[in-house]
């Protein structure tokens, strides 16, 4: 006999914008979301014996997305997420748990003649702002946030030597490299009691985003990097310290490898080590390094 052993579904890639009016200035701010909503509760039977009155239709969920973000505030989102997923915890008896990601683009505001410009905006890059948070009846509010696709490159300050040696070993050891990686840095926060307790801690989620974004790039661009891996334990040790309430810090950092290029056959071309200035950027494959630290425990045994 075959047993559901998890099941969760919901609308993925609900694309929500909202836009703030102060009638005061006649200045206009932008939001643009991407939102993913999976819930979980007493819906087996929908799965194994064709009953849906256990299901929520996912495109009510779709519409159940546009109505609270017309209702509540959408920033941050963290707060965002902890009102949509409360709310079908709440409403469905049924439902235990919600899921709800969201990923938040840019939109720069626009600098004309030197002003902000009350109305008109520009996309600075790829990166986002994410939020996974999983709403739990009983149990509280669990949130991890984020950044993502933030693209870096430093053309030194970085090395990487005193790795294995061994027959299957051809990098050459370097005192002075390019380093590049696109940021995908999380920090989960201590698990957040109710929605009340969310909403009161709405600033702390922006002052935590500045300082992890802030963090990141301040490190990578003054430290000589030994390797990733050291820099990027070092950038969770900060944001550890800079923020209170968060329990642990990830990263996923891909190295994106730029190779220096023999010219030598043109004319005897010096192009290499310290004459090196044209370089060929690598596609792939790329290096990927990942680690999530966590608070050191008061009396933990040292491995
Ligand atoms: O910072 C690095 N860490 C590695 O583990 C590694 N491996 C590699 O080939 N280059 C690098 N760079």
């Amino acid at each position: 006999m075959a047993s559901v052993a998890a099941a969760r579904y919901g609308k993925d890639n609900v694309r929500v914008y909202k836009v703030e009016r102060d009638a005061s200035t006649g200045v206009q701010t932008v939001t643009e979301m991407t939102v993913c909503v999976l819930l979980e509760g007493a819906i087996e039977v929908s799965y194994t014996k064709a009953d849906n009155s256990v299901v929520v239709a996912t495109d009510s969920i779709k519409n159940t997305i546009y109505i609270k973000a017309k209702e509540y505030p959408v920033n941050p989102p963290e707060v965002f997420a902890s009102y949509l997923g409360t709310h079908f915890i709440k409403t469905y008896s049924h439902i235990t748990a919600a899921n709800v990601k969201i990923v938040t683009h840019r939109w720069q505001r626009m600098t004309i003649d030197g002003k902000p410009h009350p109305h008109s905006f520009y996309r600075d890059g790829n990166e986002t702002r994410t939020v996974e948070a999983r709403i739990v009846k009983g149990k509280g509010i669990f949130l991890r946030s984020g950044i993502n696709g933030l693209l870096v490159l430093k053309s030194t300050g970085s090395q990487f030597h005193g790795f294995v040696r061994d027959e299957y070993t051809t990098l050459p050891e370097v005192w002075d490299r390019i380093l590049s990686t696109t940021i995908d840095c999380g920090w989960t926060w201590k698990t957040i009691p109710s929605l009340e307790a969310a909403v009161a801690a709405t600033s702390k989620f922006n002052a935590a985003w500045e300082a992890a974004r802030s963090i990141t790039m301040k490190t990578f661009a003054e430290e000589n990097s030994p390797s990733v891996q050291n820099t990027m334990y070092k950038m969770c040790g900060s944001i550890l310290e800079a923020v209170p309430e968060v329990g642990t810090v990830d990263y996923k950092l891909p190295n994106s490898h730029y190779f220096e290029i023999d010219l030598s056959w043109h004319k005897g071309t010096k192009n290499t080590g310290k004459d090196a200035e044209v370089y060929a950027p690598q596609s792939g494959p790329n290096g990927l390094i990942e680690v999530t630290v966590a608070r050191a425990q008061a009396g933990a045994s040292k491995l």
